[in-house]
C-alpha cells in the first residue's frame, strides 16, 4: 500500500499519513484535498512510500488538485525552516501558498472594432473613438478618456455593433528583463564586487557574500550588474530581492524597471490578492526573472532560483515577531545554501553577526570604501545639548537651529530625524501625575495633533483627548510631554514660516502611493525641511538633501537590550548617510546629552571599525550573539495562574545540558498586553550546542494547556 505523508496548516509538529488509492500519482511537492474530520483541506505532500499494511486505518487521499506542484526544493526549504524555528511544518508549508489562496484577477473587458462596420450616423465623436482605437483592443473607459468622449458615446457604438466587447484572460504578464538594456558604468570596486557576484551565479553552488559599502558607494549598482549577468549567463535564472520595508519597494522596482527595461514583480502585503496570484503563478511556472519583495517572498515556489539578495541586512524589519517567528536574513541563507545558489548580504553597517561570519571566511567580504564619483561621505559633529541646551518646550538648539536656516537660504534641504511617531510619546495629568495608559496593557498612550487623538502603538487602541483628568477629573490639567515628529515640525514652522515642512512617518504616509508622492516632491526640492522617523532614513537617495539633523542621537541607547549600541549605531549611520549624496557635500549634526558615549564617538569619528571592535568584545566577553545564541519562550495567557503554573512547570523540566544556561522564568517587561499576562525565559547557549535540540527535548516534557499561548523565538530580536 502506498501512503503519503501530507503537511497541513495546523499546529502540530507531524505530517499526517495517508492513503494513496489506485491510480493515484503522488510525488513531493503535490498538492491534494485531504479529509480532516468533518472537512476537507489542502495539503502538501512531503512524502509518499510504500508500506506494508498498517495496523491503523488510514484514511485516504481525496484528490490531487490541479494547482502546481512546489519544486521540490521549495518543500526541503520549508521543512528545514519548521525545524530551525520549531514552528509547525504544515504552517510553514502554507506560507509557500500565500499567493495561491488569492482570487485570480477578473478577466479584463475590452472593445475592438467589428470588421469595417461604420456607424450610420457619423459624428465627430464617434469619429474621435474610431480613430482612438484604430486596430487596437481597449477597454471602454480608456478608450473614452482617449478620444476626449463621454463613455455614452462608447456605448451607443456597440449598440450599433460599431465595436464589439469581448474578454480576456488576465494572465501574468511579466516581461522578460533585457541584462543589456541600460547598464551603468561602473567604477573599479562595483565592477570587481559584481565580477565576484557574476562568478559565483555561473558556477553555482552555495555561496555566501557580505557586501559592505558606505552609504550612496552604489551597493545597488554594483548587484544589479550581478542580476544581468546571471541572467545573460542563464535566461531561465531566478534572482529575489528582499527588502526590510514595502516602503523601499517602490524607488528599487523603479531603478530596475530602468536598468532592465521591464517591471520585476512584487511580493508583499501591501500587493492586491490578484496581483500576488499572477506573482506567484508566474515564479512557479518560471515565467518570472525577478523578485522584488519584503521577507514573505523567501517562501515563494521558485523552481531556478540561483541569486538571492538581502538588501540592507542588517534591519531588524527581517526578523518577523508575529505568526511564525523567523528571521528574513538567515532563512534567506538557509535557502540559498539548499538551493545551491549564490546568497548576498548588502549594508553600509552590516550586522555583528553578518561581520562575524565574513571576519571568519564563512562568507565572501566585497567591500566598496567610498562614495560613487564625486560624492562624499557627511561630516558627522555631536552637539552637546549640556553646553547649548533648547529653550524649554523646544526640541532644537541653537546650533541646529542655526544650521538649518543656512541650509535654508542655501536652497538646500533638510532632514530632521527623530524616531518617535505622532506628536508627544506620554501625556500625563499636571494636576496628580497621572500617566494616560492603555486598557489592559503595559503601555502609554502617543499623542497625536493631526488625528487629535490618544494612540497605543502596541494594540492600536485610540481615543480621543479627554478634556478632564481619567484619574482626578482636573479640568485641562493634561500635558504633553517630549517630542515626536509632530512636534519638532509644529516647532520647525514656527521657527522658519516660510519654508516647505512636511513629516515623514507610518502615520503621514499610510500607503505606497503616498510614499511615492512624498519621496517625489523631496526628490524635486518641494519639500525644505523633512521631519522623519526611520521611515524615511533608509534606503532614499535625495540630491537636495545637506543636512541632517538628528533631533534626540541618545534615544536608541536608553533602555538597552543587546543590540540597542548596535541598532543606534546602524540607525544613525543610515540617516546620517542621506547627507550629500549628490554633488553637495553634506553634513550631520547629532544632538546628545552624552557626546562621551563611545557610540556616538564613533559615528562622530566615522570609525565603524572602532565600534564593532568594542561592541564584538563585549559580546563575547558575556558569550552573547554572535559569540552565543539565544532562544526565548514567551508564555500568554489572560489566565495569570495558567501563565505561572506552564511558568513553573517548564522551570523544573530543564533538561540537562552543558555549555548553556536557562534564565528565568521572569514577568515580560511588557507583562501585560490586551489584558493578556506575559512571562519570559531565556536559553543562552555556546554556539555549538544543538539548541533547537535541547528546545525540542524541553518542550516534549511540559504539556501546555490551550488557553496558554506559547511562543518559541530563536534568535529573539525583541526583548520585551
Ligand atoms: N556606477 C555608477 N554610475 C552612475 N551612478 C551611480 C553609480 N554608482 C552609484 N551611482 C549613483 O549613486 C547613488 C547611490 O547609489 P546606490 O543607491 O546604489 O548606493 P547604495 O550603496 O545602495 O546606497 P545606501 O546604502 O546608502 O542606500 C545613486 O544615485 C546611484 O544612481
Ligand atoms: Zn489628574
Amino acid at each position: 500500500m502506498k501512503v503519503a505523508s501530507v503537511l497541513i496548516p495546523l499546529p502540530v509538529q507531524e505530517a499526517f499519513d495517508y492513503e494513496v488509492g489506485e491510480g493515484l500519482d503522488l510525488a513531493r511537492g503535490d498538492q491534494v484535498a485531504v479529509p480532516l474530520g468533518p472537512r476537507l483541506m489542502r495539503g502538501i505532500v512531503a512524502e509518499v512510500r510504500e508500506t506494508t499494511g498498517s495496523n491503523r486505518r488510514l484514511k485516504a487521499v481525496e484528490a490531487l488538485l490541479e494547482d502546481p506542484r512546489l519544486p521540490e526544493r521549495t518543500v526541503d526549504f520549508v521543512e528545514w525552516a519548521a525545524r530551525w524555528t520549531l514552528s509547525p511544518p504544515g504552517e510553514m508549508a502554507a506560507t509557500a501558498l500565500k499567493g495561491l489562496r488569492a482570487p485570480r484577477p477578473r478577466p479584463e473587458r475590452k472593445l475592438r472594432r467589428v470588421g469595417d462596420r461604420t456607424p450610420n450616423r457619423p459624428t465627430p465623436g464617434r469619429t474621435a473613438v474610431l480613430e482612438a482605437i484604430g486596430e487596437r483592443a481597449m477597454p471602454g473607459p480608456e478608450l473614452a478618456r482617449a478620444a476626449g468622449v463621454s463613455s455614452a458615446v462608447v456605448k451607443g457604438l456597440v449598440d450599433e455593433g460599431v465595436l464589439e466587447a469581448f474578454e480576456v484572460e488576465a494572465l501574468a504578464a511579466f516581461d522578460r528583463p533585457d541584462p543589456d538594456h541600460k547598464p551603468a558604468t561602473l567604477n573599479a570596486d562595483q565592477a570587481a564586487a559584481a565580477e565576484a557576484l557574476a562568478a559565483a551565479t555561473t558556477v553555482g553552488g552555495f555561496k555566501p557574500f557580505l557586501l559592505d559599502g558606505v552609504t550612496g558607494s552604489g551597493k545597488t549598482e554594483a548587484y544589479l550588474e550581478a542580476v544581468a549577468r546571471t541572467l545573460k549567463a542563464d535566461p531561465e535564472a531566478q534572482v529575489l530581492i528582499l527588502l526590510p520595508e514595502i516602503a523601499l519597494t517602490q524607488a528599487l522596482i523603479e531603478r530596475i524597471t530602468k536598468r532592465f527595461g521591464a517591471a520585476p514583480a512584487e511580493w508583499h502585503s501591501g500587493v492586491a490578492p490578484p496581483r500576488r496570484r499572477m506573482a506567484w503563478e508566474a515564479v512557479v511556472a518560471g515565467r518570472c526573472n525577478i523578485v522584488v519583495g519584503a521577507r514573505s517572498a523567501l517562501f515563494l515556489p521558485f523552481p531556478s532560483l540561483k541569486l538571492i539578495i538581502v538588501d540592507e541586512e542588517h534591519d531588524g524589519s527581517f526578523k518577523q515577531e508575529e505568526g511564525l517567528v523567523y528571521h528574513g536574513r538567515d532563512l534567506a541563507v538557509a535557502r540559498a545554501r539548499i538551493e545551491g545558489s549564490t546568497v548576498v548580504l548588502a549594508s553600509a553597517t552590516p550586522s555583528l553577526e553578518t561581520l562575524w561570519n565574513a571576519h571568519h571566511g564563512r562568507y565572501g567580504w566585497l567591500k566598496l570604501a567610498t562614495r560613487h564619483g564625486a560624492s562624499v561621505l557627511p561630516e558627522i559633529s555631536l552637539l552637546d545639548l549640556r553646553q547649548s541646551p533648547p529653550d524649554p518646550q523646544t526640541w532644537l538648539s541653537q546650533p541646529l537651529r542655526e544650521a538649518i536656516g543656512e541650509t535654508l537660504l542655501a536652497g538646500e534641504q533638510t532632514l530632521l530625524f527623530l524616531n518617535r511617531r505622532g506628536y508627544a510619546p506620554v501625556v500625563l495629568c499636571r494636576a496628580c501625575g497621572h500617566r494616560m495608559t492603555s486598557p489592559d496593557t503595559d503601555s502609554w498612550l502617543v499623542e497625536h495633533r493631526y488625528t487629535g487623538r490618544l494612540v497605543c502603538h502596541l494594540t492600536g487602541f485610540s481615543m480621543a483627548r479627554p478634556k478632564l483628568c481619567p484619574s482626578c477629573g482636573a479640568e485641562d490639567s493634561l500635558v504633553s510631554v517630549g517630542p515626536g515628529v509632530e512636534r519638532v515640525e509644529e516647532e520647525v514652522r514656527q521657527l522658519f514660516p516660510e519654508a516647505r515642512t512636511a513629516v515623514f512617518s507610518s502615520d503621514t504616509i499610510p500607503d505606497p502611493k503616498a510614499m511615492r508622492a512624498m519621496i517625489q516632491r523631496m526628490t524635486d526640492g518641494e519639500i525644505d525641511i523633512l521631519v522623519a522617523t526611520q521611515a524615511a532614513a533608509k534606503g532614499h537617495n535625495f540630491p537636495g538633501l545637506t543636512l541632517v539633523g538628528v533631533v534626540d542621537a541618545d534615544l536608541g541607547l536608553r533602555g538597552g537590550d543587546l543590540r540597542a549600541a548596535e541598532r543606534t549605531f546602524q540607525l544613525l549611520t543610515q540617516a546620517t548617510g542621506r547627507a550629500g549624496r549628490a554633488d553637495k557635500p553634506g553634513r550631520a549634526l547629532l544632538q546628545t546629552w552624552t557626546p562621551e558615549h563611545p557610540v556616538l564617538m564613533a559615528l562622530a569619528a566615522g570609525d565603524r571599525d572602532a565600534f564593532v571592535e568594542a561592541e564584538m568584545a563585549e559580546r563575547e566577553a558575556a558569550s552573547l550573539p554572535p559569540h552565543g545564541r539565544l532562544a526565548a519562550l514567551i508564555l500568554s495567557s489572560e489566565d495569570a495562574n495558567a501563565v505561572e503554573r506552564i511558568a513553573n512547570d517548564l522551570a523544573t523540566a530543564i533538561p540537562n545540558a552543558e555549555r548553556l544556561e536557562v534564565y528565568g522564568p521572569a514577568d515580560a517587561p511588557l507583562g501585560l498586553i490586551r489584558g493578556r499576562r506575559r512571562k519570559r525565559l531565556l536559553v543562552r547557549a555556546d554556539r555549538d550546542v544543538d539548541l533547537q535540540g535541547f528546545l525540542r527535548s524541553w518542550l516534549s516534557r511540559v504539556k501546555v494547556p490551550g488557553s496558554v499561548r506559547l511562543t518559541v523565538d530563536v534568535d529573539p530580536y525583541s526583548f520585551l
